[in-house]
């Protein structure tokens, strides 16, 4: 088997990405194998046009994310990765003047459809953002709040959920004695984890998270990567990144994505060894982007 990084002899003309886990080696590099190997798409998009009025932001993307593997969405800025993600949850739905054609495919089922139920969809489908946003509430109440929604629980359910939510979270042993306090309290790492506490609390499927680390500090940044890794056994996961070490470390599966258009896809370790597409290439050798 062919190790991803070292596919490349050392004396290659090759230039050394700036991804290059070798240059970190707390981080093991991940090789092509069985685990990899595409599983059933859990979502998928076909065809899928995206426009903000009139401006045309994702070009026929066609796309498989499959279950319970993490896929990572990378390119340069304005490339249409979080326009991308927004749609996976039909999020553009709340604004005018902004639609999509084509189709996501959920199980099989066009989330697009209006008739597809916004209910269903969000607890589904939870999605984390850039920056932390925990409600103004306590920690219990942030992780209760969205599941109030769906689903009547007794008090008992409800502390026992909250719970299960924030140790999936990783965030249960630092917060467990002070539920009641103030969310906005926590710090920014345990924040995000709280945001992903509250996005698995509804029990989704598919975990979308854009950009999740790119306003913590690399501890904070290691841990929620760690715990991207943990939940990749539930849940089906996009992640957005700028960060190619980061795409490199935490994804099965890689989609470099240029101008509105879906440039190459597949496994991580080949997307970063052996890319097919110039473009691919001089991204992720930091040429350009
Ligand atoms: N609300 C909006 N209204 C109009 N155009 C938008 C809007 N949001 C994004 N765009 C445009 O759509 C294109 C794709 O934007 P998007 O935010 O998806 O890119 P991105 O790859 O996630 O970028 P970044 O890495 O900088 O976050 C860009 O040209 C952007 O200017």
């Amino acid at each position: 088997m062919t190790d991803a990084y070292t596919a490349f002899p050392a004396d290659s003309t090759r230039p050394t990405p700036p991804w290059n886990p070798a240059m970190n080696d707390a981080h093991t590099p991940k090789t092509a194998s069985a685990e990899t190997a595409p599983g059933p798409a859990k979502l998928a998009a076909r065809h899928l046009d995206f426009y903000y009025d009139k401006y045309r932001a994702l070009k026929g993307i066609n796309l498989e994310i499959p279950e319970k593997q993490v896929t990572a969405l990378i390119g340069p800025s304005g490339c249409g990765k979080s326009t991308l993600l927004r749609v996976f949850n039909r999020i553009y739905a709340l604004y005018p003047k902004m639609r999509a054609s084509g189709e996501v495919l959920l199980d099989g089922e066009n989330i697009l459809d209006p008739k597809y139920p916004m209910n269903r969809l969000r607890s589904k489908v939870g999605m984390v953002f850039q920056k932390p946003v925990p409600f103004p509430m306590t920690i219990f109440e942030n992780v209760a709040y969205g599941i109030r929604h769906h689903e009547k629980l007794s008090k008992a359910d409800m502390a026992d959920r909250v719970e299960q939510a924030l140790r999936q979270g990783a965030l249960w042993d630092e917060v467990k004695d002070k539920l009641g306090a103030s969310a906005l309290g926590l710090s920014g790492g345990q924040q995000q984890r709280l945001c992903i506490a509250r996005a698995v609390a509804l029990r989704p499927d598919v975990l979308l998270l854009d950009e999740p680390t790119s306003a913590l500090d690399p501890i904070s940044t290691s841990r929620i990567e760690q715990l991207v890794a943990e939940l990749k056994s539930d849940y089906t996961i996009a992640i957005v990144t700028h960060n190619m070490q980061q795409a490199a470390r935490v994804s099965d599966f890689t989609a470099f994505m240029y101008l509105g258009d879906l440039v190459e896809h597949g496994p991580t370790s080949r997307i970063f060894s052996a890319p097919e597409k110039q473009q691919t290439e001089d991204y992720i050798t930091g040429r350009f982007g």
